[in-house]
């Protein structure tokens, strides 16, 4: 029997392979794209993950087990710690504060994005939260080890340690326990939980498109 997480790959793979052939994620593997670019990314991508980073409390307080609550707290711990260090590391290279870092003003596509993520963590069940915040893992996965096999890609000066993170072992581990969580708490549920565990996946998959977008564009409120 195939597994709800191939069904949700399915459901969402034109909208990675349209993130993967975005100007940002093509002149990244590329080594080409313009750091001011990066840095615009990197700051509004450490906003995003202040609030990312809660769904993974909220993981662990859904938790129906020891195992499945204890795995959500090293999740949170270690975006916290390990993945937030790195942008970190990278505003400390551009001479961006921890100020100017922690105070970035979120852009409109990055609030749409926490802000629907927030919601359905707030308001559903375990698996909704799940299947909302696993594009954001696997997509990033699925970049990091594309980057890692692209020539040349790793010598990049700048580019290379964002690939380093993204195609780890550590966060290779994560997003497979988390897509089998996904595979867990699917087993026996109703179609039409199914069909909305799959809206919420492919919802947030656009999301990550939007949000390469928005950092090419370099977006900024209207006034
Ligand atoms: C927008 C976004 N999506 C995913 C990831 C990987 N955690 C991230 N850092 N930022």
């Amino acid at each position: 029997m195939s597994k709800f997480s191939d069904r949700l790959y399915q459901a969402s793979r034109e909208v990675w392979q349209k993130s993967h052939e975005h100007p940002f994620l093509v002149e990244m593997r590329e080594g080409t794209l313009d750091p001011q670019r990066f840095i615009y990314y990197l700051k509004q991508d450490y906003v995003y993950l202040i609030d990312y980073a809660k769904l993974f409390a909220y993981g662990s307080i859904k938790a129906g087990d020891m195992e499945t609550m204890v795995k959500f707290a090293g999740l949170y711990h270690s975006t916290l710690h390990v993945e937030m260090e790195l942008h970190r590391q990278y505003a400390d290279r551009f001479g961006v504060t921890r100020e100017q870092l922690e105070g970035t003003q979120p852009a409109p596509s990055n609030i749409a994005y926490t802000k629907y993520m927030l919601d359905v963590a707030a308001n559903g069940s375990l698996a909704e939260v799940v299947a909302a915040l696993l594009p954001c893992m696997w997509s990033y996965r699925e970049i990091g080890v594309t980057f890692a096999e692209y020539p040349g890609a790793l010598d990049h000066p700048l580019y290379k340690d964002w690939i380093l993170m993204y195609s780890s072992e550590e966060f290779g581990e994560l997003t497979h326990w988390c897509i089998g969580l996904m595979d867990q708490l699917a087993e026996g549920l109703p179609e039409r939980e199914l069909a909305k565990l799959e809206k919420h996946f492919v919802t947030t998959s656009k999301m990550e498109y939007l949000f390469w977008d928005m950092a090419y564009r370099g977006e900024e409120w209207p006034v």
